[in-house]
């Protein structure tokens, strides 16, 4: 198979690309008035409107194809199906398994996996409506107050995010906090106003040897037996989370306490694993199980609809119209909606762990750009902050708007407002400002001010996608974040590298290891290069002066 660059349907885009320079969307738009209806999806309640796009029909088709060619709908089947599509670890990738609310068999090496994946749910419910209803009691014979998840990457990132969007659903006699970080300041931060009677730890990782978790899992044990000084009292407030059991019950958790999940689910797809417990105890396990019905239903109409409406597909292949074609090094997420602050953080983890890769399937470099930087963050905050940049800095910046058209909450005029921008802002990146219409706004006294009138010119023409749906619910959540995952499965796919591996995060933690006893003595370091040595020895000099 020759290079995906230099396929005819890669060299058509690039030609393609090369007509359309001069293409504009306010004349798209003018010519065109059914251009949103064209360009624009209806899933559930979600409307996917991407006809803020530098696309024509021809350009879609010309995707669509590429998206043919690279065989996206068997490389789909192949995922969906259990094949071990995650070469480089012998793994099956099998998140949608996780949420498969049909319960048709899906088969892993010859065993169907779902009734593993129903047993864990079944506990999952038995243990939350115990904690949720006041019926799991802590050493002392209280309830459960405070829960907290020791998690790092996908054992962290998820499970916020989707606590923290489903807050409304919250229960009020539960407060769930989340630690990741390694620096102490996480953990004690987040243990100080606790107490150890009445409070819950979740040990989330699946591994069970993240350095990072270990560790505050330990620290947490400490804290916990500083309070409580009965090492069975353990019992009652760890459970753990992972798919390496032994390693939990050499940590000490009750083998009882341990929610079980397996290595074909990736660590950044797992939150619809026993990894979601955290939110299944927040928002009660009905709610989790809505959670993987948004997600199933997401993952049916990703699997069963033609490319051309297929949210999924479609969000994929502009991205890479973007990234391949347009030069964008990246792509913003912003969402109107302050509870999805954590979902771009979370689709950093997502897209790039996943796609951050430079190999193709068979190790030969790629000669083309892969995963985009993903970065963003809630509207309105993000215009009083960086859209400065997106609106008329020099970089090509496609933007995701996300917004519900209803709010959870009900001060008055609130939502109007915030809803108003959400709309505004793909619109002015859309239309920009020319100058004579920044002329025709100006006083007189200014209007042959050339300057002032340069630089309140808006170029426009710049790209956007908003997703509109009617609340926040966790049905809906779940289908836009299986949404996102599946647009990261068709560019890796289009890409063809793996993107269910993490071998990148790998050597930062190999050479830690090796700087970490060496910073448990006094002794100058010579052993590295001459900035690590520096630095290492400047730390242990501040370190001293410190103590
Ligand atoms: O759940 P674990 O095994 O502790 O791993 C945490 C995270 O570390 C990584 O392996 C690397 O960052 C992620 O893929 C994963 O989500």
């Amino acid at each position: 198979m020759p290079s995906l660059t230099r396929t005819p349907t890669w060299k058509s885009l690039v030609s393609h690309c090369a007509a359309l320079q001069d293409f504009d969307l306010r004349e798209a738009f003018n010519l065109n008035p059914r251009r949103f209806e064209q360009f624009s999806l209806q899933f559930n309640d979600i409307l996917f409107d991407y006809s803020k796009n530098l696309i024509t029909e021809d350009t879609r088709s010309l995707l669509v194809d590429l998206a043919t060619h690279s065989a996206l709908s068997s490389k789909i089947e192949a995922m969906f199906t259990g094949e071990k599509i995650n070469h480089t670890e012998q793994r099956a990738v099998l998140h949608t398994a996780l949420r498969n609310r049909s319960n048709h068999p899906v088969m892993v090496d010859g065993v169907d996996v779902m009734s593993n994946i129903n047993q864990v749910l079944a506990k999952m419910r038995v243990f939350t409506d115990k904690v949720r209803n006041e019926q799991w009691l802590g050493q002392t014979g209280k309830p459960v107050k405070d829960i907290v998840n020791i998690g790092i990457g996908g054992s962290n990132l998820g499970p916020k995010m989707v606590a923290t969007a489903l807050t409304p659903y919250a229960s009020d006699k539960l407060n769930v906090h989340f630690v990741s970080n390694v620096d102490q300041t996480d953990l004690v931060e987040t243990l100080k106003p606790l107490n150890a009677e009445t409070t819950l730890f979740i040990v989330a990782s699946k591994m069970f040897n993240t350095q990072e978790t270990m560790t505050n899992a330990h620290s947490a044990r400490n804290w916990f037996l500083e309070q409580i000084n009965d090492e069975k009292a353990i019992g009652k407030h760890f459970v753990a989370i992972s798919t390496h059991p032994e390693n939990v019950i050499e940590f000490g958790i009750d083998p009882e306490n341990i929610f079980e999940f397996w290595d074909w689910v990736g660590g950044r797809y797992s939150l619809w694993s026993s990894i979601g417990l955290s939110i299944a105890l927040q928002v009660g396990m009905d709610n989790f199980e809505q959670l993987l019905q948004g997600a199933h239903e997401a993952d049916l109409h990703f699997r069963d609809t033609p490319f051309d409406r297929n949210i999924p597909v479609i969000m994929g292949l502009l991205g890479i119209w973007y990234n391949n074609f347009y030069g964008a090094e990246s792509h913003a997420i912003l969402p109107y909606d302050q509870s999805l602050r954590y979902f771009c953080e979370f689709l950093q983890q997502s897209d790039m762990e996943s796609n951050g890769k430079s190999i193709d399937r068979k190790g030969q470099p790629v000669d083309y750009s892969t995963g985009p930087i993903i970065w963003g963050q809630p509207g309105t905050n993000g215009q009083h902050a960086f859209y400065q940049l997106i609106h008329q800095g020099t970089k090509l910046i496609p933007c995701d708007f996300l917004a519900a058209a209803n709010s959870h909450y009900h001060l008055p005029k609130h939502h109007d407002i915030l809803i108003s921008n959400f709309l505004a802002q793909p619109e002015a990146l859309m239309h920009g400002r020319s100058a004579e219409e920044v002329i025709a706004e100006l006083p007189e006294q200014d209007k042959n001010n050339a300057i002032l009138v340069a630089s309140k010119v808006f170029v426009g023409n710049k790209p956007s996608n908003s997703f509109l749906f009617d609340k926040l619910t966790p049905k809906t959540l779940g289908s836009l974040i299986a949404f996102y995952e599946h647009k990261i499965f068709v560019q890796g796919a289009i890409w063809n590298i793996n993107s269910f591996d993490q071998m990148g995060v790998e050597l930062g933690k190999v050479l830690a290891k090796v700087i970490l006893p060496e910073l448990l003595n006094d002794e100058t370091i010579g052993s590295h290069d001459c900035s690590t040595n520096g630095l290492i020895n400047a730390y242990k000099k501040l370190r001293k002066a410190d103590d």
